[in-house]
């Protein structure tokens, strides 16, 4: 039996380029994709936001001299294709998907609604929330927390490249060490950057814990569905 019944699953943008440079990886996006069938298929429900770094990031060296917010739209056109990418793959795999944006493009995707969201959770669909927040100055992991918050999630589950929080960024220091679980306010003390601190403070605010661990890690993202220990909590 699954731990939970309802969960919020943040997708790194980078973690579907496999070991290209920037894109899409056909294989690593099919393989995620059946990571999240297999926990869908327990009956848990499942919403996804994803992020775009493997496209466009609003803060990085291409948006250099562009005005910031402009910046940060094409970043949150960016998840938007990386959402559609992900419902096609979803529905590919034989999993009911439904893609909803923050940012009306009614030609392409539905807009967000959240009746509408949580009735498609209800019905057993997979939610994948594209365009972030729908608001420049703020990040994929926000928009995490947000809707995670709006749906009732009782976990945020960020799968990123790393399998926890770090003492330091284990990217840069190989002799950070990892906490199993550590609180809100502490990782924003200690300035940890795995998620960003307007991220770190709503889920502190609204009681909602995460859970960063691996999606490279076969079979993570189960484990955690299932209640099993698997990277690090971040609680209250
Ligand atoms: N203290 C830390 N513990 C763990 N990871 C850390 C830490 N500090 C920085 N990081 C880095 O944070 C990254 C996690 O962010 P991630 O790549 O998921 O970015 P994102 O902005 O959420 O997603 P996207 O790729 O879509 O932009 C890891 O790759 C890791 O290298
Ligand atoms: O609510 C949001 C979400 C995202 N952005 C912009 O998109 C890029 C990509 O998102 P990541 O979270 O970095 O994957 C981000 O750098 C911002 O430029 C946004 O403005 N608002």
């Amino acid at each position: 039996m699954p731990a939970l019944q309802r969960i919020l699953l943040k997708l790194s943008g980078e973690a579907l380029m496999g070991d290209e440079a920037f894109g899409i990886h056909r294989g690593t996006i099919e393989r995620i994709v059946a990571e999240v069938a297999e926990v869908a298929h327990l009956g848990v429900q499942v919403a996804i936001v994803i992020g775009g770094g493997n496209l466009f990031r609003g803060v990085a060296g291409g948006a250099v001299g562009m005005d910031r917010a402009t910046a940060d739209y094409m970043g949150m056109l960016a998840t938007v294709m990386n959402a559609l990418a992900l419902g096609d793959a979803l529905e590919r795999a034989g999993v009911r998907a439904r893609v909803m944006s923050a940012i009306a493009i009614d030609q392409v995707v539905e807009p967000y609604v959240r009746p509408k969201a949580l009735q498609y959770l209800e019905e057993g669909k997979v939610v994948v929330f594209a365009a972030g927040t729908g608001n420049p100055f703020f990040t994929t992991d926000t928009a995490a927390a947000l809707r995670g918050a709006e749906i009732g999630a009782q976990l945020v589950l960020k799968a990123t490249k790393v399998d926890g929080v770090y003492t330091a960024d284990p990217k840069k220091d190989p002799s950070a060490r990892r906490y199993q679980r550590i609180s809100f306010d502490e990782a924003m003390v200690r300035q940890l950057q795995v998620m960003d601190a307007t991220a770190f403070a709503l889920c502190r605010d609204q009681n909602l814990p995460v859970r960063v661990f691996s999606i490279f890690k076969p079979g993570a993202l189960k484990r955690v569905v299932m209640g099993e220990d698997e990277g690090t909590l971040v609680h209250v």
